[in-house]
């Protein structure tokens, strides 16, 4: 196990937070520390005067040791829009969440960083999620929502990550339209389609149980 993965997803909404929880426990559950981070969120809530991100207070929560909040989420934006928007008047500074992210993994065994929206979402100006991703130099998981149109998105944000030279550490299905037609066949679809491996499904879930989520990584990781 490297010291942590960066955590994508075929897009907003797709289940990152929940997939990143889940990783944590199982990550504990084999005795590691873990901490999460979510280091650019738009769509905070103000609690007490300050912006606070859902996500990033799960992750907060959920990690092995206290970690104050403005190093999981060093830049909390209101509006729930894609983030160089969101932030253009105080916009990500890379290199500064590269330095909170160095210190968090002197406090753990594992980081896991869960990025915003899908993985070519401006963060600033000049750089994406993707970018993220890079100077962190974490392998990369990809979280599908098995929902119609997945497929394509799947092999989009793979191919995107192959070309920017960067490692995928495999990808996790999640089972949230429990509508959908023909799931296991779009899994398997996917599956012989991305040279990753698949690294958990996660069931239809309509609130969250890490501990039977963090399951689907048993075998695998
Ligand atoms: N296994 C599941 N079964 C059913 N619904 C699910 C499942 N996983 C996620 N969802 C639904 O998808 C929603 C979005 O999940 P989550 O917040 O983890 O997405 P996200 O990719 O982190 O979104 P964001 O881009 O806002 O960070 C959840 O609130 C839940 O309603
Ligand atoms: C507010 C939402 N939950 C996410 N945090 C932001 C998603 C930005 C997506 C931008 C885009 O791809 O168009
Ligand atoms: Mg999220």
């Amino acid at each position: 196990m490297t010291k942590g993965l960066f955590i994508t997803g075929t897009d907003t909404g797709v289940g990152k937070t929940w997939a990143t929880v889940a990783l944590m426990r199982h990550f504990k559950n084999q005795g590691h520390t873990v901490i999460g981070m979510k280091p650019v969120a738009s769509g905070c809530l103000e609690i007490d005067g300050k912006l606070r991100n859902e996500d990033a207070l799960l992750l907060q929560q959920n990690a092995s040791i206290p970690v104050q909040y403005e190093w999981v989420n060093p830049y909390a934006y209101r509006m729930p829009v894609s983030p160089h928007l969101a932030g253009a008047e105080h916009p990500p500074v890379l290199d500064d969440i590269c330095s909170i992210f160095q210190t968090l993994q002197q406090n753990a065994d594992i980081v896991l960083v869960e990025g915003v929206g899908g993985w070519r979402v401006p963060l600033n100006a000049d750089s994406d999620v993707s970018d993220l991703a890079r100077v962190l130099g974490l392998p990369v998981v990809i979280v599908v929502a098995i929902r119609l149109g997945c497929i394509n998105h799947a092999r989009l944000t793979y191919e995107s990550i192959v070309q920017s030279g960067q490692a995928c550490a495999g990808w996790i299905a999640v089972c949230s339209d429990n509508n959908m037609l023909l799931r296991e066949e779009n899994i398997a679809t996917i599956k012989a389609m991305i040279d990753a491996p698949l690294l958990g499904v996660f069931p239809f879930m309509p609130e969250p149980d890490f501990d039977d989520l963090s399951a689907a990584f048993e075998k695998t990781l």
